[in-house]
């Protein structure tokens, strides 16, 4: 690897350096962070991730904002240690974030973290995932990590094929898979009524809407385009138009208490909120070879950033309520497209299918809140490594900003 070019005082002066890995899923990045990051405390992932938010939220204002990335910039990182990986039910843990915070759950990350810890050098990244162990399948040439994100535990595929120093590298023809925490719809069909303030124009005369809430690690209110008054369906060119309309939406969920109900999370408080919208086209859309349908979705999250990519806890999410709300036979295989993939004739999008039941839901008839592991592929992509400076006396840079 090249030296720096800028002499070691400088390199040195200022907070230490961060390193990270830049990768895109279908065209939304995940800036990868595996060196420099003060050292998260507490014993569990929850209590690191606290950590990071009260003591370190600045380092990762610095990492996702500008000069140093941009307003719709998404980072992980990587966290040996967690209570999962001690017991050996976890691999690695990761702490998810963007602009303006952390996610319970990403998969368009997830996707691309999971490439990055098959093909990692160790020589080249002492201390980084000790206990980097691979399950190698020879049979399908793939390699199983069990990743411990926020919401839980996710089990990852990620296909391999031998390199050219007798070591498994990732194979960036096939798509890498993960089976997601359970996923289940929380409500199907709830009118929500809009009281003034939170009404856009597309919506004319209506005072109300029918959406779909769901969870596939993270609470998502699914919505028809027609819905939010979009006539014409989803088009990038009414981008500026639909974030208003999903703020609203998102607002008008977050203001009245009753809806509390259906982002209650089992276990843990810090998961239970409305963390996106995803508004969906069902009439466009190219399925995936082998796959049964398609549809293409745009997802807005944090202060509405929008997601490049199908969203991955998305995509689970939205299988699981195809599940619940219609039916689906676990085998359906569903495309999940954004405007990039959609864009591009199909390429890049997420397919998702019903691999599993909870065991103690096995014979129970689809139904809103049935628990199901959602499958979902897609193919992450190199796009080059950095290192991040700050230095001592730059007094606007530290903690990022938006322009
Ligand atoms: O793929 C996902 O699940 C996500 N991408 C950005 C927003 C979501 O966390």
């Amino acid at each position: 690897m090249a030296k720096s070019p800028i002499p070691q005082e400088i390199v040195s002066a200022g907070a230490v350096p961060i390193l990270t890995v830049e990768m895109h899923t279908t065209g939304e990045p995940t800036r990868i962070i595996y060196s420099g990051f003060p050292e998260p405390k507490g014993s569990t992932l929850l209590q690191k991730l606290a950590d990071v938010e009260a003591n370190h939220d600045h380092v990762r204002g610095r990492l996702m904002l500008e000069p140093r990335g941009h307003k719709e910039m998404y980072g992980a990182l990587l966290v040996n240690e967690t209570e999962l990986t001690a017991t050996g039910e976890a691999d690695i843990g990761v702490i998810f974030m963007h602009t303006a915070g952390y996610s319970p759950m990403c998969g368009h990350a997830t996707i691309a973290v999971s490439r990055f810890l098959v093909d990692f050098d160790p020589e080249t990244c002492p201390g980084l995932f000790p206990k980097r162990n691979f399950r190698l399948d020879e049979e399908t040439m793939t390699t199983a990590l069990k990743l411990h994100c926020p919401c839980g535990v996710v089990n990852v595929t990620v296909p391999v094929v031998n390199g050219p120093h007798g070591r498994l590298q990732s194979d960036p023809k096939r798509p890498i898979s993960f089976i997601n925490v359970d996923s289940y719809a929380t409500g199907i069909d709830v009118e929500i009524p809009l009281p003034e303030p939170y009404r856009w124009p597309e919506l004319g005369a209506r005072t109300s809407l029918t959406a779909d809430i769901s969870y596939g690690g993270a609470f998502y209110c699914l919505v028809d385009v027609e819905q939010l008054g979009f006539k014409d369906g989803l088009k990038s060119t009414d981008l500026d138009a639909l974030s208003r309309a999903t703020a609203k939406l998102r607002d008008a969920l977050k203001a009245d208490p009753r809806y509390k109900v259906y982002f209650q999370h089992p276990t843990e408080p810090e998961l239970s909120y409305l963390y996106g919208v995803i508004v969906r086209d069902p009439k466009r859309g190219v399925p995936a070879e082998g796959a049964d349908g398609a549809e293409v979705g745009l997802c807005f999250f944090g202060a509405q950033q929008v997601d490049r990519s199908p969203c991955g806890s998305g995509s689970a999410a939205r299988r699981a309520l195809a599940h619940a709300k219609h039916g689906w036979p676990p085998e359906k295989k569903w495309t999940y497209h954004c405007f990039l993939s959609d864009a591009c004739g199909g390429l890049g999008g997420f397919t998702a299918s019903v691999v599993g039941k909870s065991a103690d839901q096995a014979n129970e008839p689809p139904r809103a809140g049935e628990r199901v592991r959602i499958r979902v592929e897609g193919q992450a992509f190199y796009t080059g490594f950095a290192t991040f400076l700050a230095e001592a006396v730059d007094g606007i840079s530290a903690s990022g900003f938006v322009a």
